[in-house]
């Protein structure tokens, strides 16, 4: 049944994901915060910073009104760096007039309280002002998303039902989608991905080869996995969608933000021009503070995003700390 659908947050994911919901025959409309922005999608049909090359449809509506984006709305979907979501969520909760399904596609952990995005939305905003929050996460860039590649994704809630609105919301013949009820696993293993893959742009940047991508996708899902369990996850969630899944797209994608900042590293550049030139959010920079400081509060082992957190805020040198994981203690890898 066609849906007024809100999106909120207008970079590449939003406008990737609201294209799929037009696709789908739902009423969608988007809201971003830079005017000019908003009138180009609405005149030209593009949205020529984020997603460059790409038409929009026609019926896709783009707006800076916030109140008239959210008006009616049967499911509102946050997708604005995790940095802002407590900000967006405050500012939709103050013209909200309804109780739309809360559904979310962002990756990361919020700076300081080390929460899940859906434990911010749910702070934000009332049980009056919402119905279920769901997590939308999975493997899928939204460069191949809007050119209609193949997809699939996990749809995730506590209540099944919620889920499965989501499920219906977003399939199609290019974009699957599947569901899931351990939202803590899902969210933590699209956050954690992120760390994982600077690592492995890293290496790449630094001139090593398969065997080193290899090594950090596994041992990294191995400390996900540990950090994981830990925050009450499902080891299983970790290797589904939301975590093998989207731990390889994002190590081996040059697509990924977050892989090409990590290769940028590897070749010298300082994290400041890398993050000033790329234009995009890099979540992972933030994700690996908030782990690292997690590792350490709840005392789980975490050697590659601790010595990823060496190299991006105690200024360690991307060249040397390959030989130091390299040569600690002997390991077996049976050890959880
Ligand atoms: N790009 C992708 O392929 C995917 C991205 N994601 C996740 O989705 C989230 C958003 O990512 P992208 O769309 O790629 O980011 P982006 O960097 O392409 O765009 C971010 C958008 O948020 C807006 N924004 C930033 N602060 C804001 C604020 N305070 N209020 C309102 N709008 C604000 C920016 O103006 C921009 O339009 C991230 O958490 C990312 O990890 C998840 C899956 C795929
Ligand atoms: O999460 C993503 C793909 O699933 C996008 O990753 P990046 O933020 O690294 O581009």
């Amino acid at each position: 049944m066609k849906q007024k659908i809100a999106v909120l947050g207008a970079g590449s994911w939003g406008t990737a994901l609201a294209m799929v919901l037009v696709e789908n025959g739902h009423d969608v409309t988007i809201w971003g915060h830079h005017k000019e922005q908003m009138e180009e999608m609405n005149k030209n049909h593009t949205n020529s910073h984020y997603l460059p090359d790409i038409q929009l449809p026609m019926e896709l509506k783009a707006t800076g009104d916030l109140e008239e984006c959210v008006k009616d709305a049967e499911a509102v979907l946050f997708v604005v760096p995790t940095k802002a979501m407590r900000e967006v969520a405050q500012k939709f909760v103050s013209v909200c007039n309804n109780q739309p399904v809360i559904i979310h596609a962002s990756k990361g952990l919020e700076q300081k309280t080390h929460k899940r995005i859906s434990e911010v939305l749910m702070d934000e905003i009332p049980e009056n002002k919402r119905k279920d929050v769901v997590v939308l996460s999975g493997p899928s860039h939204a460069e191949e998303v809007a050119v209609k590649d193949v997809t699939t994704i996990t749809a995730a809630a506590e209540k099944i039902e919620y889920a499965e609105y989501v499920q219906r919301l977003f399939s199609n013949e290019y974009f699957r989608v599947y569901t899931n009820q351990d939202v803590i696993g899902v969210e933590l293993g699209a956050a954690l991905k992120n760390i994982i893959a600077l690592g492995s742009g890293a290496l790449h940047g630094l001139g090593y080869g398969d065997n080193a991508r290899a090594a950090i996708m596994t041992r990294g899902l191995a400390e996900i996995s540990r950090l994981g369990v830990a925050m009450g996850a499902d080891p299983l969630t970790f290797i589904g969608l939301s975590g093998v899944g989207d731990l390889a797209v994002t190590c081996t994608s040059v697509h990924s933000r977050n892989w090409r900042a990590g290769d940028l590293l590897g070749k010298g550049h300082s994290l400041d021009n890398v993050l000033d030139n790329m234009g995009m959010i890099v979540e992972g920079v933030s994700t690996t503070k908030a782990a690292y400081e997690l590792s350490r509060d709840l005392k789980i082992e975490m050697p590659i995003t601790e010595t990823i957190y060496s190299v991006l805020y105690e200024n360690e040198k991307v060249e040397k700390v390959v030989k130091d994981i390299m040569l600690r203690e002997h390991k077996s890898e049976q050890e959880f």
